[in-house]
């Protein structure tokens, strides 16, 4: 694609851009020069057999640069760390991870759980200072399955995940599938979950839903709870509803307004 530049006095920019047009330009972009003067850049495949027509106008032709879109959406992931162990990196970057990290690996192009949302970082922090060792992991609204991918890397002995949509089960499993982990993924909530067989809940969803599932998170976990996905404003409410569920407060995370609150179960600690 090539760009041909024009230059007119301002009340002659139409009715060349007209002329423009029916030359056959993709596209015109009118920019205002001073002394009532203006460029008119249109884009042509090939303008040069337009040069003799438009010579008037002081025609200047200039190559497009190609944008490479690939690289530029690239270019928008770049890796980044989370708390003191976790590596974020794109599927495609090959730089190594950095000494003392593990490399969780993100797949970009997919609307919810890549890692760049608050909760989500938030949730990682949390796993990455709560997870007890060996731990039985569930995560309830899995989306991309980036939260049980973490689990998974920081020790839990089994991890599994469910979510309300049959979209996001799909792709956690072929994510998770990818990175090599066992794509244990059901479509769900808690309801199917064996009580007290989880030690450790995380679920980056919103506080409603924290408050109606209260009673079926302390049903189904054992000892800790990571909850995010809440402003600060909501944190009090999702506290609240488990308190009385026999679940203290041991930390509260924040980014950016975005809240995680650690609960634990010191009965069953
Ligand atoms: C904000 S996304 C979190 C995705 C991912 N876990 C993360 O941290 O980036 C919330 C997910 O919860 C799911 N969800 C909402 N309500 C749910 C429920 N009652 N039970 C299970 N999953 C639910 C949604 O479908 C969505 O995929």
């Amino acid at each position: 694609m090539y760009s041909l530049f024009l230059e007119c006095p301002e009340q002659d920019a139409e009715l060349l851009s007209s002329e423009l047009w029916e030359e056959g330009a993709s596209g015109i972009q009118e920019e205002s020069l001073p002394g009532a003067r203006c460029q008119l850049r249109a884009w042509f495949d090939d303008p040069t057999g337009l040069l003799q027509r438009f010579a008037p106008f002081q025609p200047r032709i200039e190559a497009d640069q190609e944008i490479d879109w690939e690289q530029a959406s690239r270019q928008a992931w770049q890796p980044f760390e989370i708390g003191k162990k976790l590596y974020l990196a794109p599927e495609w970057d090959e730089d190594p991870t950095p000494r003392g990290r593990m490399r969780l690996t993100i797949h970009p192009g997919q609307a919810l759980g890549t890692g760049d949302h608050p909760a989500t970082q938030l949730c990682l922090e949390a796993l990455e200072k709560h997870l007890p060792p060996a731990a039985v992991v569930l995560d309830v609204g899995a989306g991309t399955g980036i939260l049980m991918a973490a689990a998974a890397l920081l020790g839990a002995r089994h991890v599994a995940g469910c979510d309300i949509e049959y979209d996001s089960i799909a792709v956690a499993y072929r994510n998770l599938l990818t990175d090599g982990l066992p794509p244990h993924v059901f479509a769900g909530s808690t309801r199917a979950v064996r009580s007290q067989s989880v030690d450790l809940l995380v679920a980056n969803i919103n506080a409603v839903t924290h408050e109606a599932l209260a009673a079926e998170y302390a049903r189904v976990a054992r000892r800790c709870l990571i909850l995010s996905g809440f402003p600060d404003r909501h944190a009090g409410r999702v506290r609240q509803a488990m308190l009385g569920h026999g679940f203290e407060l041991a930390e509260t995370i924040e980014k950016n307004e975005w809240v995680c609150l650690v609960l634990w179960n010191e009965d069953n600690s």
